[in-house]
């Protein structure tokens, strides 16, 4: 794939300026500061089991209640005990947490079932046994899930610093796209409407409604011209067709080309430029699979990057089968993972979508092809 990621992380290296949003708000962003925790947790010492806290050895009196949601109270006397809810703070001299299925209250003394069994410490989480005050739990460029969020308010947060989110506009060209209904002699259904979008929401991006644009020099001028994303990605028109302006609206508006064209199948005539301004453009090939291998080679990199997002480890697996390959350039394969390691799918040409809707990964299978047992990269797939 030449240097076409590393070009589009490049481009976005200046991440976009952080922003504090409240936890619900902060889903989906990348964290532009480490996530440092802001209490110990636990924050006290805590019962992991309903039953009772002890200190020292049995039998016990059982002196009282401890339920969660209540401080601790005064310390425990040894050879008292306490009945305890999981998640109660345990009071001071406390030694361990007897749990209920193990002990028998008999009459005035709480004894064990099996004597002797209870260790020193025993269902006991111990204040900062995840984590101190001021530590860091997470680093910058931490894409913020679900589990992001619990971890946080765990630990005391109410807001988060992320980064702005890229904001995305997606011009779709073709004179011969249709927005709904059957394909008819010469119109084929836009099928990148509704791919495009979620994927990039998902990959933390802010983007409203595809816009289409006719093939018209002008219409698409004043498209890139007007736009005010931070990212513009347009699908169709990079190849050297009679009505493929992309290249030639380029030029006339002053942007820069930092890629054009990757050595990639499907894909290659995919590009990016930088446009007047700093914002930057993606022009995604109109053949369907061949756009999907230009969002995961130069669009996700470049929206990762401004999202301050890390890149994480490549991940590989062994491809069952041999994978086929181009004789020169890098090949994106969709590929269903089973228990023994990666297989392609049929249905994988450039202007097919059938192989990839049931794809879990696009192989990145080396010029040349990969043999059966080899190790290869997989990328995300839509
Ligand atoms: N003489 C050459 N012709 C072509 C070359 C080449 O190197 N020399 N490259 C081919 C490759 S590879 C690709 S990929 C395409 C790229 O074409 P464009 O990016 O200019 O895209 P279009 O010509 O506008 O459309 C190509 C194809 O895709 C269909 N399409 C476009 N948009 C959509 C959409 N939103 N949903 C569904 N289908 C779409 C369009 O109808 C065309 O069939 O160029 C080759 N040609
Ligand atoms: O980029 Mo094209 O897909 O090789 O048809």
């Amino acid at each position: 794939m030449g240097g076409g990621p590393e070009a589009a992380r490049r481009a976005g290296r200046r991440a976009l300026p952080p922003l504090s949003l409240p936890l619900d708000r902060a889903l989906g962003r990348t964290l532009a500061e480490p996530l440092t925790a802001l209490s110990d947790l636990p924050a006290f010492d805590t019962s992991a089991m309903d039953g009772w806290a002890v200190a020292g050895p049995g039998p016990w009196r059982v002196t009282g209640r401890l339920l969660a949601g209540r401080p601790a109270g005064g310390p425990l006397a040894d050879g008292a005990a306490v009945e305890i809810a999981t998640g109660a703070q345990l009071p001071p001299g406390a030694t361990a947490v007897l749990r209920r299925e193990h002990g028998e209250p008999g009459g005035a003394l709480l004894s064990e079932r099996t004597p002797g069994a209870l260790t020193t410490g025993q269902d006991v989480r111990p204040r900062g046994q995840e984590c101190r005050r001021g530590e860091v739990l997470l680093p910058a460029g931490t894409a913020v899930g679900p589990a992001v969020l619990g971890l946080a308010a765990a630990c005391g947060h109410d807001r988060l610093a992320v980064h702005r989110p890229p904001v995305v506009e997606l011009l779709v060209l073709g004179d011969e796209l249709l927005g709904s209904g059957l394909p008819r002699p010469g119109l084929v259904r836009d099928a990148l409407g509704p791919l495009l979008p979620p994927w990039l929401r998902a990959a933390g991006a802010e983007t409203g409604e595809p816009r289409a644009v006719r093939d018209d020099v002008d219409l698409l001028r004043d498209a890139l011209r007007h736009s005010a994303a931070d990212v513009v990605v347009t699908t169709g028109g990079t190849a050297a067709g009679p009505v493929d302006f992309l290249h030639r609206v380029l030029a006339e508006s002053g942007a820069r080309l930092l890629v054009d064209g990757v050595a990639v199948r499907p894909g290659h005539p995919m590009l990016l430029a930088e446009l007047p301004g700093g914002r930057h453009l993606v022009g995604l090939p109109g053949n369907p699979l061949a756009a999907v291998a230009g969002m995961v080679t130069l669009a996700l990199p470049l929206l990762h990057a401004l999202a301050g997002r890390s890149t994480g480890e490549p991940v590989l697996a062994t491809a069952v089968d041999p994978l086929p390959g181009h004789p020169a350039d890098t090949r994106l394969l969709p590929v269903r993972r089973t228990a023994r390691g990666v297989v392609p799918l049929p249905y994988d040409g450039p202007a097919m979508l059938r192989g990839l809707a049931r794809a879990e990964a696009l192989a990145v299978v080396p010029p040349g092809g990969a043999a059966a047992g080899e190790t290869i990269e997989l990328l995300e797939a839509p």
